[in-house]
């Protein structure tokens, strides 16, 4: 679904990733100001973690140093021969980043100045500002630091008026442009070996070399890459041993207290909720018979169900692929890493359902939840809470490029809780839900922006990074529009599976009594225990959680949830800490319990269903 970024290759959508913080103006600028930069590419290297992206500051320098060189190359031979763009794929994007850059007033030849320097932020302004060629290599000995790859040297040689790489003992000496005083260097050196060469063939030449070099490179690297994959299986499979061993502990311990656990599971308020669950509770009674009577498995035997034919084992399962995905809280993490959310909805008349999903957000373990709303909706969600980071852009008429901006720094977009259904926001958020598509983010979409579905499918149709947490009503709107049919409402099982499949497997969660979740492959029950009480905003509830979860998953991948798509695994997640909540605000506060009160469950019930 999303590519794996421990690769020794780096990705189109990788590069993409880094081209896009590369080009960020506050990168630009702290490349500009600075002749050293290692720093600058750890923060890179940091945002694209951000990204789901794991490479060394060392990989994304070299990585921007190898896109520069193609792209002065692909920009130097269109000019001369039109015939060598075709080797900078990324042309159009360095393009308008480096084209956007000042050219220092002392470059009398921009283009070589943005070459020659050598160093690793393209700006060439150490040796621009030193002038000449002999500088420019000065800089490069200083800018690298430590020993760079030789294949990154760069020389310039008479007539190409470029840097090329070159292995060493093979370099080529530097000569300077005619007009230029020779340096020292290169009266030491006179001219000879390829004075003949054509530029053609000389271009040749190093595009070769440069290409050998960058081979074993990622040799080298793939290598490096295959052992630490090694070391991190090694260390799970240790993880999966410890859990089992703490899971056989428990069922001992739990069937020590087996019969005062059986009284409670039949204690009256419970059972007034299972009936009205009706004949949906898949209690199979052999896994009955196989589970601990309490602890976690027993708990997790009434909390879900996996299809009609689960086992306590897959529930088991599916329980512990939830913690997988979980980060855990170290020292070594910065703000930010856990999480950055983004709420896109609230207006005039909604301001509770943004604010819900964004609080939700941020207790389940987001580290940041940012809300985009309009102008009158902004002040009442502020004053809810100031942990919430607001921004009143959604019906000015730049919505849609207001809200790009923030995008690169959002892990997940959650769109609908109380968007409201006004055109000219409808059309504002359809532009978001594009441009988050473009981007690949994850992108939760609820409530209003289900109707928006409703009416536009193909905005989202095939994009396996959404999941839409749809109602029975709003489902039904859905599946109808799709699917030019109305539900079944005796098979909901057989319409979520097509409705997910009709879109091109995206996950569907469709909520009610049970929850099923679906991406047209599978279908998972959430029927955890919650209660009667239907207060609005328990929806935005789980769609705040689920962005974080979602997060989480994608950022663990398929090999974190034993190949089950990841985006089913956060959805369960999110469903039954939802109903969690629900089961302990109302046992506290029973009809008069809403939603607020269900918030305030988040942490205790986040830390009874996923880290006791
Ligand atoms: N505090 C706030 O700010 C809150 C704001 N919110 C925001 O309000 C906005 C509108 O959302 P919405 O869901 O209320 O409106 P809409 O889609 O027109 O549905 C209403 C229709 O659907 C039906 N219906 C509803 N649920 C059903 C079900 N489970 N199963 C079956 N039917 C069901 C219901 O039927 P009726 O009861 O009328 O028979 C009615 O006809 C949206 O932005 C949302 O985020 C909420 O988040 C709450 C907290
Ligand atoms: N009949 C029910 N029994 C138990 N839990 C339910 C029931 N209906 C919904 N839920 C739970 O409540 C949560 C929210 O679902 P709901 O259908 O209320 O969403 P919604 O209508 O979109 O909410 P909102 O009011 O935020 O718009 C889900 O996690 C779902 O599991």
């Amino acid at each position: 679904m999303f590519p794996n970024t421990r690769g020794f290759l780096w990705s189109d959508l990788e590069t993409r990733a880094l081209l896009d913080i590369w080009g960020e103006a506050d990168v630009q600028s702290a490349l500009d100001g600075n002749f050293r930069n290692s720093h600058v590419y750890r923060d890179v290297a940091c945002r694209l973690a951000d990204l789901g992206f794991d490479r060394t500051p060392e990989q994304c320098r070299i990585r921007i140093k190898g896109l520069k060189r193609q792209y002065f190359q692909a920009r130097d031979g269109l000019k001369k021969n039109g015939h060598v763009r075709k080797i900078c794929k990324y042309y159009d994007e360095m393009d308008r980043i480096l084209s956007c850059r000042p050219v220092p007033a002392a470059a009398e030849q921009p283009d070589e100045s943005l070459l020659e320097d050598g160093d690793d932020d393209g700006n060439g302004s150490g040796g621009v500002a030193g002038g000449g060629v002999e500088s420019s290599q000065e800089n490069f000995t200083e800018d690298s630091g430590e020993c760079s790859s030789y294949a990154e040297r760069a020389i310039k040689v008479e007539c190409p008026p470029f840097a090329i790489p070159v292995p060493p003992g093979e370099g080529f000496k530097q000569l300077a442009p005619p007009s230029s005083a020779p340096s020292p260097l290169q009266r030491k050196r006179p001219k000879k070996r390829h004075t003949n060469l054509t530029l053609d063939a000389m271009m040749e030449k190093f595009l070769q070399q440069s290409m050998d070099a960058e081979q074993k490179f990622y040799k080298y690297e793939e290598q490096r890459l295959k052992i630490e994959d090694k070391r991190r299986e090694a260390e799970h499979a240790r993880e999966l041993q410890m859990l089992q061993m703490l899971g056989q502990m428990l069922a001992g311990i739990s069937s020590a207290v087996s019969q005062r656990s059986h009284s409670r599971a039949c204690s009256p308020p419970r059972r007034a909720n299972r009936q009205s669950f009706g004949e949906t509770i898949n209690y199979n009674p052999v896994d009955r018979a196989l589970s601990p009577p309490i602890g976690i498995s027993s708990f997790i035997q009434r909390s879900f169900s996996f299809r009609s034919a689960h086992t306590v084992k897959d529930m088991e399962n599916i329980f512990r692929l939830v913690r997988n995905v979980i980060p855990p809280l170290t020292a070594k993490k910065h703000k930010g890493q856990d999480g950055r959310i983004g709420v896109i909805g609230g207006c005039q008349e909604y301001t509770g359902a943004p604010y819900f999903a964004a609080i939700s957000a941020l207790k389940v373990g987001a580290d940041l939840s940012h809300v985009f709303c309009t102008k009158d909706a902004a002040a009442a969600i502020k004053s809810y809470s100031p942990e919430l980071i607001v921004h009143p852009v959604l019906d000015i008429p730049n919505a849609v490029n207001e809200v790009e901006k923030w995008l690169p720094r959002l892990h997940t977009v959650v769109l609908g809780p109380g968007l409201g259904r006004d055109e000219v926001i409808l059309e504002h958020a359809k532009g978001i839900i594009e441009r988050t598509r473009a981007k690949g983010i994850p992108i939760v979409i609820d409530a209003d922006g289900l109707w928006l579905i409703a009416q536009h499918p193909s905005i989202i149709q095939g994009y396996q990074g959404a999941i839409l947490t749809p109602n029975l009503m709003e489902f039904s709107r859905l599946y109808e529009a799709v699917l030019r049919d109305p539900m079944d409402s005796n098979d909901h099982h057989g319409c979520v599976l097509r409705l997910s499949q009709a879109l091109g497997n995206l996950t569907i969660v469709q909520k009610g009594e049970r929850d099923l979740i679906s991406d047209g492959q599978k279908v998972l029950v959430c029927s955890h225990e919650g209660s009667n009480r239907r207060c609005g905003g328990q929806g935005d509830l789980l769609s705040g959680s689920l962005g974080v979860l979602a997060h989480w998953a994608f950022l663990a991948g398929s090999e974190k949830t034993n190949g089950l798509n990841p985006f089913l695994v956060a959805a369960f997640g999110a469903c039954s800490l939802t109903r969690q909540c629900n089961s302990q605000a109302f046992q506290k506060y029973g009809r008069s319990m809403t939603t607020k009160d269900m918030i305030t469950e988040i942490g205790t019930a986040f830390n009874k269903l996923f880290e006791t």
